[in-house]
């Protein structure tokens, strides 16, 4: 039998669409677990985590917004047990058909001399609100009465806590039906929805748990398959999937061999910030083709790194390698594009067409998206990472429905060229060419600044390049592209987003410029394998 604490680990990396939620219930259901006796459950655990969250005797008055469905039903149970703990509990119910549950709950909580109000007024003294409006069976945009109460509960001051999804969003897109409420927290309730983990829902997800329900896994697998194409990114499956652990006998160029194509004189930055991303990632041998005039700044700060100086146009950006150089099997990755500038063009079409594995970023992407993104890639047989922000994005796939819905626009795309594509964002969504998808749920808007991005591209290059160095030298390029997962890849994505939350904290969001970035890759690492080993420890 799985144990406990794999089994949540499990459970933490599934998300779910309403329709998949709806069918795990209902096998939940026809197994005989009464829907009444889950709600009972389902309120208890939220009961009690909302009165450990905000403990008594501040905040004492507690208002709880009640919809129709069974997202009310959770409400009200959450009422009479928060009113049994000693809260001042009062509620506010603004339509009059709930289903049959919900209403009885109601009924019971009236005769519990719970004050029900249908005006949302008479709960703007409350210290904190509950909302059980709406969860996974919102259906249609909010109209009135409920939209202009969202409206105003949005601008009073109070937190307002939020029971699964907050009401308004799509459970499945994340965006906005009419109008929703912003909350300060939500409770998820037995298995992470998607529309919580896109980008167009922060602003009103707060910050978000998951409350597990103890669902079977059986009955979650059987409708999300054995191995979910779209799974969220965990602190466990990333640090299990980084080449954490060498083998003793080891050398250099079996840690991978990684090349660096990046800056220019304008963007000297950029080659320095993917060297030291890429520093990070503990690759073996690292190469840095740049324009020749930067060498010695770049000597300075990476004295590790083989710098092949290239010459440069009056500009100062790269248009060949030197003539001496040749982009041979000596390779195991190649990281191209931050600071290039669009006249490296040439270079870049002579990196597109070799046969090595390549993350493509920034100046690079921009160069590919003017060759034609599609067929371009199509003719690679190597594995290719793309990474672009938005920006990028609508470039290289202009017909995208990008502004729909990120994870099926990045799916797309990956599936249209064959390569990974990991759109950056506050929610970093990662998908392969067969669906495989990751989104990353926690990161930090302190990386909203110029050469995060570069650090990036580095830290994926030297981890690429680490990984293709494992297989024996005459791997199919099949094989070579299955061996980049996007597990692989989301290791990368969540080790920067973890190394600006650590470099946030301790230097205010203001206090992370890419440069410091880098900096805190090695010590948030440190503190994440120290923080999974002490609950392995524990366990
Ligand atoms: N059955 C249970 O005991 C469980 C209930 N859960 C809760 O139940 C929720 C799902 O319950 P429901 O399926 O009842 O769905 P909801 O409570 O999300 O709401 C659906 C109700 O709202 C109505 N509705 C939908 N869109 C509307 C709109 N735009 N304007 C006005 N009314 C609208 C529907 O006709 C339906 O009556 C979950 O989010 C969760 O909170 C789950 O936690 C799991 C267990
Ligand atoms: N609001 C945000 N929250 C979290 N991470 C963000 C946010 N905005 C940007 N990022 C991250 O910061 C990095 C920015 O990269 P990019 O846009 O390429 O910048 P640059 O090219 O200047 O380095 C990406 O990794 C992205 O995911
Ligand atoms: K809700």
């Amino acid at each position: 039998m799985i144990s406990p604490q794999d089994r949540l680990e499990q459970i933490q990396r599934i998300i779910v669409t309403a329709e998949q939620m709806r069918s795990i219930e209902s096998r939940v259901f026809a197994a005989g677990m009464p829907i009444a006796a889950l709600m009972e459950k389902v309120a208890s655990k939220l009961a009690h985590r909302i009165a450990a969250l905000y403990p008594l005797p501040n905040p004492r008055r507690v208002g709880i917004l009640v919809g129709p469905g069974h997202n009310g039903g959770d409400a009200l149970v959450v009422a009479r047990e928060l009113h049994f703990k000693g809260y001042e509990v009062m509620l506010c119910c603004p339509v009059s058909k709930l289903k049959e549950l919900t209403e009885g709950h109601l009924r019971y909580a009236t005769s519990l001399e719970i004050p029900c109000h249908p005006q949302i007024e008479s709960l703007q003294t409350c210290d904190l609100l509950i909302d059980g409006l709406f969860g996974f069976g919102l259906e249609r945009s909010l109209t009135d009465p409920i939209a202009p109460l969202i409206e105003q509960v949005n601008h009073w001051h109070q937190p307002i806590l939020s029971i699964d999804l907050p009401s308004g969003l799509h459970t499945d897109t994340g965006k906005v039906l009419g109008v929703a409420i912003r909350a300060t927290q939500t409770l998820c309730l037995g298995l992470w929805k998607l529309g919580l983990l896109q980008e167009e829902a922060l602003e009103h997800v707060g910050s978000a748990e998951l409350i597990d329900l103890d669902l079977p896994l059986t009955d979650v697998l059987a409708v999300v398959g054995d191995s979910p194409l779209v799974q969220r990114g965990t602190a466990q499956a990333a640090i299990a999937t980084l080449p954490l652990s060498r083998p003793p006998t080891t050398h250099k160029y079996k840690m991978g061999h990684l090349l660096l194509v990046c800056g220019s004189r304008r963007y000297a930055g950029g080659a320095l910030l993917t060297g030291l991303g890429a520093r990070a990632s503990g690759v073996g041998m690292l190469s840095i083709a740049a324009p020749e005039s930067l060498k010695p700044a770049l000597s300075a700060q990476l004295p590790e790194a083989l710098i092949i100086d290239c010459p440069e146009t009056p500009e100062g950006a790269i248009t060949a390698f030197p003539s001496s150089f040749s982009l041979d099997s000596s390779f195991d990755a190649i990281a191209c594009g931050p600071g290039l500038t669009s006249d490296a063009t040439a270079i870049v079409e002579q990196i597109l067409a070799s046969q090595c594995p390549l993350v493509l970023d920034a100046d690079g992407l921009n160069i590919l998206a003017q060759q034609g993104t599609i067929p371009t890639l199509q003719n690679r047989q190597a594995p290719t990472i793309l990474t672009p922000h938005l920006g990028e994005f609508k470039r290289l796939f202009p017909d995208s429905t990008v502004t729909e819905c990120r994870v099926t626009a990045v799916q797309r795309a990956a599936q249209q060229t064959g390569a990974i594509v990991l759109l950056k964002g506050a929610r970093v969504a990662i998908a392969d060419a067969q669906g495989n998808t990751r989104i990353n749920p926690e990161s930090t808007p302190a990386l909203a600044r110029g050469g995060s991005g570069d650090v990036l591209t580095g830290l994926m290059g030297g981890l690429v390049a680490q990984a293709i160095a494992k297989l024996p030298k005459e791997t199919s390029e099949d094989l070579r592209t299955s061996s980049i997962s996007v597990d692989l890849i989301q290791s990368g994505a969540w080790w920067h987003a973890q190394a600006g939350i650590l470099a946030a904290q301790e230097r205010t969001e203001l206090g992370v410029d890419a440069y410091t970035l880098t900096q805190f890759l090695i010590p948030a690492l440190r503190q994440q394998v120290d923080a999974a080993d002490s609950k392995t420890f524990s366990n």
